[in-house]
């Protein structure tokens, strides 16, 4: 920590207070990543890891955060998200256990509730950017979405191929923000981007979608260094996932909208982990839950589970509720939100904002845009028609509301610890590619938060071991189980 330093951003540092308030409750609900902040404190096994993080700055991650620092990490932070930050969590990061508002001691953290694109990427780029590091950069990363490593990335290959393409080639806003940043950065023989990949000993990815892309690099050749694939550590994805969505898409539909739910149509689009979550939190409010589905085998999941799968053409007109849960792009177009009923409410859950056809809705002559309140947006069409939007089509658990609860986010974030602590302290077992958490550290991380759930295990005995073919102590699934 240094004496008074400004290195971070973040909304009102008065917050700080708050937000360590909110961090020591969130603290008791995190049983699993306490119990391996402790387990590995006198280790400092993350000694000498200079950690960028870009995941959602909240309360859960600024336990996450914290306890890379126990762990002997230093550590500098982005949102992956522009709405997705809670201030008070970002304060209390800035200003440290030890600091003051006065003098924060606090990690660097760039994020705030409401970024504009271009901020969001000023956020990254200083996030990556580490002034006393000898490459300049991060030697580790933590990546939710994938931004961060997107960035390290596009920032080598342009260095390689000695321009950057023009923004004007750019296919969208963002992508346009990006090549501006990597234009501005990219400066004749800085190298800046090869000089800051240099020492990155590899990345931890949090999401479905960021790991889409890192298996896209691979396949295309391209990773620059190893990830560990922490979305599918099965204490992850089929634990925060469902169980977390189950929690927080309601808190966001009722923060946003208050409408009553039950007795309501809603529509959710994807019936994988996420989906089965949303699925079942929208039926045990009493709504007429339908999935959509590509893949017969999650069809059948959902037919089985009592839901009706339809096609959205059959029922666009007649729901009231639209969740996109699909990590897929063009799933809720313009011409589809002309044919809603009136006040029909369009969200989405899954990592981008291209799930829904926000772009083609601003488009449709004479639409009108309004903003009730932040991340709530009617759209009145020319008939007067109105549909109403959250979060501009962004995820509306951390938009509209505070994302998955500490509990949940406990097993994830256990996870992406022991994620980090695998690939920083060993290099030579993980060369270039993309791994998944060894099964006994998944289910390490499951039986840290029995405890606290009043959970009692039983013991195999030896004979039974032996007829099942594991060990007593697990692990207690081969590889290609599906839990
Ligand atoms: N908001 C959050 O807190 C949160 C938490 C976890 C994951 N996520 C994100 O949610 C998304 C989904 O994650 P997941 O783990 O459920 O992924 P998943 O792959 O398990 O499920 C996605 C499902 O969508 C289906 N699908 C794909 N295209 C479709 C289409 N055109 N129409 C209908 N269904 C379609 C797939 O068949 C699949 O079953 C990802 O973007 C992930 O990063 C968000
Ligand atoms: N409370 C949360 N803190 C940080 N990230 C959160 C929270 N709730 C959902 N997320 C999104 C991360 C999630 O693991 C994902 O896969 O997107």
């Amino acid at each position: 920590t240094v004496e008074n330093r400004q290195d971070f951003k973040v909304a009102d540092l008065s917050l700080a207070e708050f937000g360590r308030k909110e961090i020591t409750l969130a603290e008791h609900e995190m049983p699993g990543l306490m119990a391996i902040r402790k387990e590995y404190a006198q280790a400092q096994p993350l000694a000498g890891a200079r950690v960028t993080g870009s995941l959602h700055m909240t309360v859960q991650t600024a336990v996450l955060i914290e306890t890379l620092v126990a762990l002997g990490a230093q550590v500098r932070w982005a949102s992956c998200n522009i709405f997705s930050t809670q201030d008070h969590a970002a304060a209390a990061i800035a200003v440290g256990p030890n600091g003051t508002v006065d003098n924060p001691q606090g990690v660097p953290v760039f994020a705030w509730k409401g970024e504009t694109l271009e901020e969001y990427w000023w956020c990254t780029e200083q996030a990556l950017t580490w002034p006393d590091s000898p490459t300049g950069g991060p030697n580790m990363i933590l990546d939710d979405g994938g931004d961060a490593t997107l960035l390290v990335h596009k920032g080598v290959e342009y260095e390689k191929d000695g321009k950057v393409p023009s923004p004007d080639t750019a296919e969208s806003d963002e992508h346009r923000v990006i090549l501006e940043l990597l234009t501005r950065t990219i400066t004749d023989g800085s190298q800046k981007w090869t000089q800051l990949a240099s020492e990155i000993r590899g990345v931890t990815e949090e999401t479905t979608t960021g790991v889409h892309r890192l298996y896209e690099m691979q396949r295309d050749g391209v990773l620059l260094f190893p990830a560990i694939n922490v979305n599918d550590a099965v204490t992850k994805s089929k634990f925060d996932n469902k169980y977390g969505c189950r929690h927080s898409l309601i808190d966001g539909i009722n923060r946003a909208t208050d409408v009553l739910i039950g007795g309501k149509t809603a529509v959710v689009f994807g019936y994988g982990d996420v989906g089965k979550g949303c699925a079942e939190s929208l039926r045990g409010q009493g709504a007429r839950v339908i999935v959509t589905e590509i893949d017969p085998i999650c069809a059948l999941q959902a037919a089985m589970d009592g839901y009706q799968v339809a096609t959205l053409e059959d029922v666009v007109d007649k729901a009231d509720i639209f969740i996109t849960t699909t990590g897929n792009k063009d799933i809720i177009m313009a011409a589809d939100m002309a044919k809603m009923k009136h006040q029909a409410i369009v969200g989405n859950i899954g990592h981008f904002d291209n799930e829904i056809d926000m772009a083609g809705l601003a488009k449709i002559p004479g639409i009108v845009k309004d903003e009730v309140k932040p991340q709530v947006h009617t759209w009145t069409f020319p008939d007067g028609k109105v549909i109403i939007v959250l979060s501009e089509g962004r995820l509306l658990n951390l938009g509209n509301a505070t994302g998955h609860p500490s509990f949940v986010m406990s097993n994830s974030f256990a996870d992406q610890t022991l994620a980090q602590i695998e690939l920083f302290t060993k290099p030579d077992e993980y060369p270039t590619g993309v791994y998944v958490l060894p099964k006994h550290l998944d289910e390490k991380v499951a039986r840290l938060h029995l405890d606290a759930l009043g959970v009692k295990l039983t013991t195999l005995r030896p004979e039974q071991a032996e007829y099942i073919g594991v060990k007593v102590d697990g692990p207690f699934k081969p590889d290609h189980y599906r839990y």
